[in-house]
């Protein structure tokens, strides 16, 4: 354990496992059963010798893999210990009759407990970077610009400008802003220049995140309405809440929309103008739907008048069908931020329907006709397009609702709406997604066994520094990308456990868990006895109750494992007020982790994070970038860091081919922040210890170790989701399972995520099998992202079941 004032309590701890030299003097019962008991413990002993194989100093990676393919926590019939031969003492590589019985644990039946650093694949060495990315000099690309360029040079108006500069110190305008607004301004524009037409045009807007999006569609919608309000301009002045919505912004995330409502909200706060006669923005009400929230209080706010309206595609679908007075006859800005994720199988539908309800509503004009035909109201409605990944989706609305949209791009690119839309497909090979020039983008191969503790070890790294041979804590904030609920359900959980003494975090009903695994062992030798069978415990650990969906006690939790740092979560799974305040605490901290879904992958400025740790490889590489985005935001620094099994290093070439390029760390220089004293190279006995004391953690709980099994499945199966033209790479089959089992802190893979024991389990199986397309018993179930659970692999419920001939129908 850590000596020097570690702020990270990787080690020892009442459940760390690390037994040593156990001497018990088997008592009573039959000679035979006393011999075997010692023998058992003898060898168990000889296990925890085993383990910390580190200690003795030999270079522990890479290990060739057994040509047999052994390594596997289930091994050959021929290696398994039988209980009549007891252990195989000559080979501490193979399980002995403990090791198998210290696992007969939570199971009820037979473990083996490998060591880390034996079987581990062979990790290519000779990768490198095509570019050096990661030099300090580089000029940020999403930065405000350097040049001349003013917001009133670009004709916003100078009390907005003002109000800009005072209130939210946004002075100098991003590439972006620049190129784009003269364009949505129009014909409002005071400011003429003549290589920019000066009429009405569908714009779509792709510039690198962080980079200023929000701001480039929303300050010439409130620009012009603001102006139109204005009777000083010469033209009618009109202003007044009962036109209804005037303009409707998509995002494809509640987090997304609440932050954009901020963002306009701030910018409406405009004082009133010095302007005698000026009227001003005072009748403009911006308002939010969203999913998670009471519908009828949304009735009740759409009923009154919301001009600027900000929603998710479902929630805003079903207000159009369903809320008679809300009014979008006048409607005049149609935004879809993130428009490739709303383009997206699973939001298509609904934005067609949205599409197709607004041009029947819009097609006859409504009552303030007359009042709105000055040049700051669009003359037909526009349509906003906006993201960092867009390609083709252009095309496929170009078609259906967008009039010859003009193209614009942070790095200057004006193209007309021929090049937008024809020229899209033909463009796709040098259209790359680009990511900030500043982001440090690194890679760690990790062999599946040591995932768990090398991003424990990455993350301890992220919030220590060693300074004078001490340990000191340093703030951070970083975020962590998971796969599926369950994955940042069970790490959660986890990183707030594990290190505790026992009975804290644990339900009453684990008491007959509490018992030390290794004085378990010893008592079944002992006494004969058979484990006792465990029952899934009434009250699961995560996910939270409705009861905690509604009043919201706290959203982070802090752990010996990572002392002092806040831990978040954020996942479509979880109840509407905890993700509001997730988002607004993690937002605020000084310091913490987020551990999240890709439900947090986009659009979400969270200000300061410095580090993003993509634990599990995205499905998509539009994914990758809008995760990666999450930090070096507005020109600031950051670090994303992608874990990658060796077997996966092919997809560092499809990042090349795309100019993302990420630099290999070695799984060692990683690990090598777990040592504890200033001069020691073994990193392997801390990197066990931890393992060992992270798996006690999983078994001495039944709810955890259940937990832990729902994760591993979920990953699984999201683990296939990836697109086809990653598949050969991210396939099922090269994922070797045992292995994987020991990153979710298990000593080997669990059976079958549908062996469910309490009876609530398995009628939500038996409710969720009979939905169609659910049919999850089904071992050759298909996957699909469930896109209503907001981009989350959540379980089993988001899978949908072979095709049927019912279901096909
Ligand atoms: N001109 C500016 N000067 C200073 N700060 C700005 C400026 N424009 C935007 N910002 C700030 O930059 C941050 C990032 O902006 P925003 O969230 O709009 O980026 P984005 O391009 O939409 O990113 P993403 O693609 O991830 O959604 C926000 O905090 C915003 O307030």
């Amino acid at each position: 354990m850590d000596d020097d004032g570690l702020m990270f309590n990787f080690g020892g701890g009442s459940d760390s496992g690390a037994v040593t030299n156990r001497k018990t003097a088997a008592k009573g019962g039959k000679w035979r059963d006393r011999l075997k008991a010692k023998k058992a413990a003898k060898s168990f002993n000889r296990n925890q010798g085993m383990l910390s194989e580190g200690s003795t100093g030999q270079p522990a990676l890479p290990k060739q893999p057994r040509s047999d393919g052994a390594g596997s926590t289930r091994l050959p019939k021929s290696d398994k210990p039988t209980t009549k031969d007891g252990v195989k003492p000559k080979d501490n590589s193979k399980p002995t009759e403990a090791h198998t019985t210290a696992s007969k644990i939570a199971h009820g039946k037979a473990q083996v407990m490998s060591s880390l650093f034996t079987f581990n694949p062979t990790i290519e060495r000779n990768y490198k970077a095509e570019k050096d990315v990661n030099r300090g000099d580089v000029v940020p690309s999403n930065a405000p610009v350097a040049d001349t360029t003013t917001f009133l040079g670009i004709g916003i108006e100078p009390d907005l400008v003002e109000h800009m500069t005072n209130k939210l110190s946004i002075t100098t305008p991003t590439n972006i802003q620049k190129n784009a607004l003269p364009i949505l301004l129009g014909p409002s524009r005071t400011v003429l220049d003549a290589k920019i037409p000066s009429k009405d045009v569908d714009v779509v807007v792709q510039a690198q995140t962080g980079s200023g999006k929000t701001l480039t569609y929303l300050l010439p919608i409130v620009n012009r309405l603001i102006s139109a309000s204005t009777s000083l301009t010469g033209v009618a002045a009109f202003g007044d809440r009962s036109v209804g919505t005037v303009a409707i912004i998509l995002t494809p995330t509640r987090e997304l929309a609440q932050q954009v409502l901020t963002v306009l909200t701030s910018i409406l706060s405009i004082p009133p103008s010095k302007t005698p006669g000026k009227k001003r923005n005072h009748w403009i009400v911006p308002g939010i739907v969203i999913g998670g929230d009471k519908k009828s209080s949304e009735k009740a706010r759409l009923r009154k008048g919301v001009n600027i309206l900000v929603s998710t595609p479902g929630r805003l679908l079903d207000h159009l069908k369903t809320t008679k007075s809300f009014s979008i006859e006048n409607l005049k800005w149609l935004v879809l931020d993130e428009a490739d994720r709303l383009l997206d199988l699973g939001f298509e539908e609904t934005i067609k329907d949205i599409m197709k309800i607004i041009d029947e509503r819009t097609a006859t004009p409504g009552k303030f006709k007359q009042a709105m035909t000055n040049k700051f109201w669009p003359k037909r409605r526009q349509t906003v397009l906006c993201s960092a990944t867009l390609r083709d989706d252009v095309q496929k609305l170009a078609g259906q609702s967008l009039v010859d949209p003009v193209f614009v791009s942070g790095n200057g690119d004006v193209s007309s709406m021929a090049v937008a839309t024809q020229g899209m497909s033909a463009r796709e090979d040098d259209a790359k997604f680009t990511t900030p020039n500043q982001l440090k983008q690194t890679c760690v191969l990790t062999p599946a066994k040591l995932r768990l503790v090398t991003l424990l070890a990455m993350l301890k790294s992220c919030y220590t520094t060693r300074k004078g041979g001490r340990m000191t804590h340093k703030n951070n904030k970083v975020i962590v990308f998971f796969s599926c609920c369950d994955s940042v359900d069970f790490h959660y959980d986890l990183f707030i456990n594990a290190g505790k003494p026992r009975n804290e975090g644990e339900n009453a009903s684990d008491d007959s868990d509490d018992e030390d695994p290794t004085q378990k062992i010893l008592r079944e030798v002992l006494d004969g006895q058979p484990p006792k069978k465990k029952h899934a415990s009434r009250k699961p650990i995560t996910p939270p109750t409705q009861q905690a969906k509604d009043e919201v006690v706290g959203v982070s939790g802090t752990g010996k494992l990572l002392e002092h740092v806040p831990i978040f979560r954020l996942h479509g799974d979880l109840g509407q007020a905890i993700r509001s305040q997730t988002y607004q605490e993690f937002g605020q901290a000084q310091s913490g982790v987020l551990l999240c879904t890709d439900v947090a992958a986009r659009g979400l400025d969270l200000p300061d994070v410095n580090r993003i740790i993509q634990y599990d490889a995205p499905s998509d590489l539009k994914d990758y970038v809008h995760r990666v985005g999450r930090t070096a935001r507005l020109g600031k620094a950051g670090e994303a860091s992608l874990f990658l099994l060796p077997s996966e290093m092919e997809y560092l070439d499809i990042l090349k081919a795309q100019d993302l390029h990420a630099s290999i760390i070695p799984v060692e220089t990683v690990l090598a922040h777990l040592t504890t004293h200033a001069n020691s190279q073994d990193y392997q006995t801390p990197a066990q210890e931890l393992q060992n004391m992270l798996e006690q953690c999983v078994l001495r709980s039944s709810e955890r170790m259940n937990l832990a099994r729902k994760s591993y499945w979920s990953s699984v199966r999201a683990y296939t989701t990836h697109s086809a033209a990653e598949k050969h790479i991210f396939h099922i089959k090269k994922l070797h399972l045992g292995h994987y089992a020991k990153s979710f802190a298990m000593r080997e893979a669990p059976s079958d995520m549908n062996e469910t024991n309490s009876k609530t389990q398995k009628k939500r199986q038996q409710k969720n099998d009979r939905l169609p397309g659910m049919n999850t018993s089904n071992n050759r179930t298909k996957r699909k992202y469930d896109q209503a659970s907001e981009f989350a692999i959540s379980g089993a419920a988001s899978m949908v079941g072979p095709r049927t001939k019912r279901n096909r129908k």
